[in-house]
Formats: C-alpha cells, structure tokens, sequence
C-alpha cells in the first residue's frame, strides 16, 4: 500500500487485497474492516485502489461536495461488451452517460413523476387486490414481455456477478481469448441478444402506438416525441428505455418486501402505523398521497425501512476522474463504495433493531444531541451525480404503497402446528449489488370486511387507467384481465 492511501487490511505481494476481496455480501465484509481500520480504509486490488467509505463527513465531503470528481464509475468491461457502453446505471463518465442522465431527469422531474401517478395508483390499488386474491400481475407473469425481461434480467446479471466471469478488468490480455475458449463470451453475445429484442421491441411497439396516435402518457412516448431535443438516436432511446424498467422493476418490490418483513416482526411499530393511519384516513375510504404530511410515523416508517434494510446497501461503486485529498490520498482511478450499511452506534441508538420512532427524535434519525447533518433523507438512493435518477417516481410508488398496505393489512407471523409464531429471519437476504429479503412467509389479513369491499371497489374503478396501457396483449392475457375485473359477485 503506498504511503498516504487510507488504511487497510495487510496486502501480500502483486494481488495486495485482491485475495481476500469478498464475493458475496461484502457490505459485511466492509463494516468489519471500518470498524478496525476506520471510516475511509482502502483495498489494493493488484496495481487499482478501492476506497470505502462509511464516515458521512468523508461521503458528504468526497461524493456530495467534489460530486465533479467521484461521477466516474469503474471500469466494467463485461457491461460494455453486452451493452455497448450505453447501460447507464454502469456507464463511463461519457458523452453518452451526460445524453442519457440529462434525459431521464427531464422525464423524471417531480413534476413530471406527478404525471404517472395515476398509473401508480391503479397499480398499488392493483397489488391490495392481489394480495386479497392471488399475488400476480403485469398482466401475469406469463405475459410474454415480463417473461422475456425476467430472462434476460437474471442472464444480466449472472454475467454482472462477481467471479462468474474471468476479471477483465484487472487482467485486460483476457478480453483477447477467443469466443470458442471463453463461455463468457458467448454468454454476454446471448445476453445482449436478449435485452435488444426486449428493449427494440418495447420501443417499436411505443412508436406504433404513437403513429396510430394511442398515446397513455408513458415517459417513453416523452422521450421519442423529444428525441432531436435531447439529441437521442434509436440505439440509445432502447437502452435507457431499457435501464428504466430494470431501475423500477425489483427495486420498489424489494423496498416493500422488507417493509414487510420488519412490520411481521416488530408488531410494536405495526400497531403505531395503524393506530395513526386510522386516526387520519379512517375505514371508510383509502388513503392518499396528501394525507402523508399529517403521517409523521409513516414517514418515519418509510425512512427507517431504508436504513433498517438499505436496498442497494454499498450503491453502485463510483471511481474517481482525478486524484482527491480527504484524510488521505484517493487516487485517480480508484474505486468508491460507500457502504450505506454500517450504522455506528456513534450516531445511532440501537441500530440493529427496527425503530421508527428514531426518524421522530431527529431529522436523520441519529441520537439526540450527535451532529447527523452530514446525512439527508435522500441518502437511500445514492450520491453525487450518480444519484438514482429515478428517486421521485420511486418515492410516490414507495409512499403510496406503503401507505396502502399497512392501512388494508395486519401481518403477522406464520404459525406452527401448535401455534407458536415461527421467528422470522431478518438477515436472510438475496445477493448481489441489490438486495431484498429471501422468500419468507406471513400472514397477511385484511383489517376489515369494509376494507376489503372498498378494494375491491376502488380496483373496479381503476379499470379504465389500466386499459390505456394494455396494448397489444395475448388472447390469453386479454382472458386473464377480462376475468380479474369483473365484479367480485360475479365470479
Ligand atoms: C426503492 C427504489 C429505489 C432505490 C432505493 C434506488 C437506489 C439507487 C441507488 C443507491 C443508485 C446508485 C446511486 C449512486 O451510484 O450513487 C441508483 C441508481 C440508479 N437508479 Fe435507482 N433506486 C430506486 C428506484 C429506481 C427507479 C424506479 C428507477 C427508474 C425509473 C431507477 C433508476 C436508476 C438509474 C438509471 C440509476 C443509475 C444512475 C447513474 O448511474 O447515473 N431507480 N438507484
């Protein structure tokens, strides 16, 4: 480790850290090493750097206040070669990555977010009726687009998972061996295939639609009727049309899952957030986004989910365009992660335990009388430039959901044959860059008989904001979405 790098564990000689670079899980790995190397160690991967970060005044410093300096991401061969550099969430800091972040944040606009919103609500209205009936939609799984994204997504990222393919970066003479001896080149040929049929297909079937002047106000139509404006060709139109549905596609569901998952288990706060919904929505109608300011505990209950379980707990990994001093020297070229994961008790009471009432003693949640400016609410969803592009959409869809789902349910633990609640895990969660909780199970249990019929209800009435998306469907789906909105006496 040369002199002047943070600290960090012991190197040996030509790999340094690389030997010991965790495969799975690593934000474990991480806040282990800051607890003994401190808040900004390092990580000598052969001849690269990997800085990582979990003290909030060197995040804020580094990430926030020289954003200009930390918008690189590190080199990913293996995304390149199956998007060709126009993947925007593991983009260079290239002309391309300017074109597709100016685009999607002209789309994204809370004021354009707002836009959707009815479309996010028939979709929460959609999930109630779901859990109150069977757990599927878009129309179904079995829609061929959503089984399509569900295969090339898990290819991507089988190809994106650490050690599953050679390191290309860090020994770049394997990026010459030919396709016959290197499966993983064959593996992201068929990867790219993949997304391009989905992606292209997606975006002809939105330009049919807009020439035949059957818009439904989708953000894709925005950004093809904008195209010269925001100087987008074709080819990048379909991959950022692409990266917007990976970007909203699990996140949110995770996010709920794990809200979930701590209500089950911490049925104290599950009686406060009910308790408070009731006293301002009621029994008799749903909830909507505005009565969230008269929320304060589901607010809480919001943020606390994030930093209980964070969804991207190390983001993505950012890398440095030039050499940085905070502390200690941050090379060019290095590799940042910031580990949102590590709570030190330094800043947080109990940071193991799910506790929404911490969001209601300070803004950031940290103990009363500790500095916590250094953080803000939106820290969940990144830093920097590189910050999620998506944040509104996935706040109004985040809010409203969660909104919904604890004023309709009770959850609870499933039981044994005698009666027991079975213990739910809390730490088993998915790998990868982003996680959310393993298959687990519960009970969920409609709060009221009039709960039910008002879901029902308001489903039924969602049927026309649905309709203007259903283009195109299979007969069977066209079956399938006929069946699931007819009147419930019907059935
Ligand atoms: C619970 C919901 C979500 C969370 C917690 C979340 C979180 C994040 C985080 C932590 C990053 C990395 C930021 C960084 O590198 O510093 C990110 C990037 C990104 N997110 Fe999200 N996200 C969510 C939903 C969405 C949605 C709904 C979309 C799309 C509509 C989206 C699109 C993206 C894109 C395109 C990037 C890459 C940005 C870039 O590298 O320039 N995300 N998100």
């Amino acid at each position: 480790r040369e002199p002047g790098l943070p600290p960090g564990p012991p190197t040996v000689p030509l790999l340094g850290n690389l030997h010991m670079f965790p495969t799975e899980f690593a934000h474990y790995k991480f806040t282990e090493w800051a607890r003994k190397y401190g808040g900004i160690f390092s990580l000598k991967m052969g001849l690269g750097v990997v800085v990582v970060l979990t003290d909030v005044a060197a995040v804020k410093e580094l990430m926030d206040k020289r954003s200009g300096a930390t918008v690189d991401r590190p080199a990913m061969h293996i995304a390149d070669l199956v998007a060709g550099g126009l993947h925007m969430v593991f983009a260079r800091y290239t002309e391309n990555w300017r074109t597709l972040r100016k685009t999607a944040h002209a789309i994204l606009t809370p004021q354009a977010s707002a836009r959707h919103l009815p479309i996010q609500q028939a979709e929460a209205m959609q999930l109630l009726d779901d859990i109150l009936r069977q757990p599927q939609r878009a129309p179904r799984y079995e829609t061929p687009e959503t089984t399509a994204f569900f295969i090339a997504q898990h290819k991507w990222e089988l190809v994106l998972e650490p050690g599953a393919t050679p390191p290309v970066d860090l020994i770049p003479i394997l990026k010459y061996v030919p396709e016959r001896w290197a499966k993983w080149k064959r593996d992201c040929a068929t990867t790219r295939r993949l997304q391009r049929d989905l992606y292209f297909g997606l975006l002809d079937e939105t330009m049919e639609k807009l020439r035949r002047g059957e818009e439904n106000g989708s953000y894709m139509e925005e950004i093809l009727t904008r195209q010269e404006e925001f100087g987008m060709d074709r080819e990048i139109t379909g991959y950022l049309g692409g990266v917007l549905i990976e970007g909203g596609s699990d996140t949110t569901s995770s996010y709920l899952q794990s809200l979930i998952l701590a209500l089950t288990t911490y049925p104290e706060a599950q009686k406060k957030a009910h308790a408070e919904i009731d006293r301002v929505v009621g029994q008799t109608r749903m909830p909507s986004l505005d009565d969230l300011d008269d929320m304060p505990y589901i607010r809480a209950m919001i943020l606390e989910t994030h930093r209980f379980r964070p969804l991207a707990p190390l983001f993505i990994p950012h890398a440095t365009l030039t050499a940085e001093e905070v502390r200690f020297i941050i090379p060019k070229g290095a590799t940042i992660f910031v580990n949102a994961c590590e709570q030190p008790t330094q800043l947080y009471d109990d940071p193991e335990n799910f506790n929404p009432e911490r969001y209601l003693l300070t803004e950031n949640g940290t103990k009363p009388g500790v500095d916590g400016s250094d953080l803000r609410p939106t820290f969940p969803f990144g830093v920097g430039r590189r910050i999620c592009p998506g944040i509104h959409l996935a706040q109004n869809s985040i809010n409203i959901n969660a909104m919904n789902l604890v004023w309709a349910f009770n959850f609870s633990p499933e039981t044994d044959e005698e009666g027991n609640p079975i213990k739910l895990d809390t730490f088993a969660y998915q790998k990868g860059i982003l996680t959310g909780p393993c298959p687990f199970k519960c009970k969920i249990t409609p709060r009221s008989a009039e709960k039910v019929e008002i879901i029902e209800r308001e489903f039924l009435e969602a049927r026309d904001t649905f309709a203007k998306f259903e283009f195109g469907l299979s007969p069977e789906d066209k079956e399938f979405v006929a069946k699931s909105r007819m009147n419930r006496h019907q059935v």
